[in-house]
């Protein structure tokens, strides 16, 4: 479905400083995929986004959409896919169902049709009782919504969302995202969205494509970059004079790093934390080390970006870090 090589995009800013928003992504996205495009502000996911499409023409490297070329097919690729930017293009004053049969009207529907696909669209999304108001007067949660309806108006095959759910309270956040999953299922669509928000890239996406500095760090499911880059996190309380004895045992583990040992608690990352922690209470056991307590933290995308950049995502953010 998408299919990029070295794709590369620079922005002069003035004679002496050009930004290399995106240094060279390769990406391939299968039919069917929901991918996240997960990174820091400033990791060029937007820009990324912006090529795929057509929005800007990239400065080098080649990106196919849809089985058309976004450089020299631009045309082709915009009919085949939808894209819902960050803070999208429904105009205030308009009714909201006026604005989809509009924009089904520009990609070519004649207006019975844009009209059915309007209902259709409105009441997939629960949008029908708001059909006459205008969009203005529409809540943040109710007009992402409109947002994503319009980027289907034309029953796209692949749809890209930019960051959909920010600004979002949790609530709609949630209620947004049962909407699009079920978007997906209806129009099997294939899905790739920008998102900074680490439990969204989490829980809704098959497969994060982690971006820093304009490069792809890490892709894959984020069960397999979680195990495979942070791994499970053992924490077991013991009394502080056993703590030497419980560390060496901890440092036996298959994948054993970082034992840490604070106060009363032992701390110790390990591959698999479901099996390593019965055979390090066991282990105890047979020493006649007495355990008051243990738990396994499964690590987050957070964990994974740390480890692949020594910083925090949420830090990041926080700093409001650019590239
Ligand atoms: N039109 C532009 N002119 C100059 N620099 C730009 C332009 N667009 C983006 N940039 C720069 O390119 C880099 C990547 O920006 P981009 O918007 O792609 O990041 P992002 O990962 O989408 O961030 P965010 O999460 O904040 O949306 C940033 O340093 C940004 O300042």
């Amino acid at each position: 479905m998408i299919s990029t090589r070295e794709l590369t995009r620079d922005f002069v800013v003035s004679r002496t400083e050009t930004v290399h928003a995106v240094r060279g992504i390769s990406l391939d996205v299968q039919p069917g995929e929901l991918v996240a495009v997960l990174g820091p502000n400033g990791a060029g996911k937007t820009t990324t986004l912006r090529m795929l499409t057509t929005l800007i023409g990239p400065t080098a490297g080649t990106a196919t959409v849809a089985g058309y070329d976004v450089t020299t097919q631009p045309g082709q690729v915009r009919r085949k896919i939808g894209y819902v930017g960050q803070g999208n293009g429904a105009g205030h004053h308009q009714r909201a169902g006026d604005e989809l049969v509009g924009q089904g009207v520009i990609y070519g529907l004649d207006r019975r049709a844009a009209k059915r696909r309007t209902g259709e669209l409105l009441e997939a999304l629960e949008l029908t009782e708001l059909a006459g108001r205008k969009v203005s007067e529409l809540s943040g949660g109710q007009r992402r919504r409109l947002d994503v309806a319009m980027g289907l108006v034309h029953a796209p095959k692949l749809l890209f969302l930019d960051e959909p759910s920010t600004g979002l309270d949790p609530q709609n956040r949630a209620n947004l995202w049962d909407h699009i999953l079920r978007m997906r299922e209806q129009y099997a669509m294939t899905i790739v969205l920008t998102t900074h928000y680490l439990d969204e890239a989490d829980s809704m996406a098959e497969r994060v494509v982690v971006v820093d500095h304009g490069e792809v760090i890490a892709d894959d499911t984020a069960e397999a970059l979680k195990s495979r880059l942070a791994g499970d996190r053992l924490a077991l309380t013991v009394a502080p004079g056993n703590l030497p004895a419980i560390a060496a045992l901890a440092e036996k583990l298959p994948g054993a790093k970082e034992v840490v040992a604070v106060g009363d608690e032992l701390s110790v990352r390990v591959a698999d934390g479901p099996a390593a922690l019965p055979a390090l209470i066991t282990a105890a056991q047979e020493r006649g080390i007495p355990v008051a307590g243990a738990q396994v933290h499964r690590p987050t995308l957070d964990d994974v970006f740390l480890n692949l950049t020594g910083r925090s995502l949420r830090e990041a953010e926080t700093n409001g870090k650019a590239a």
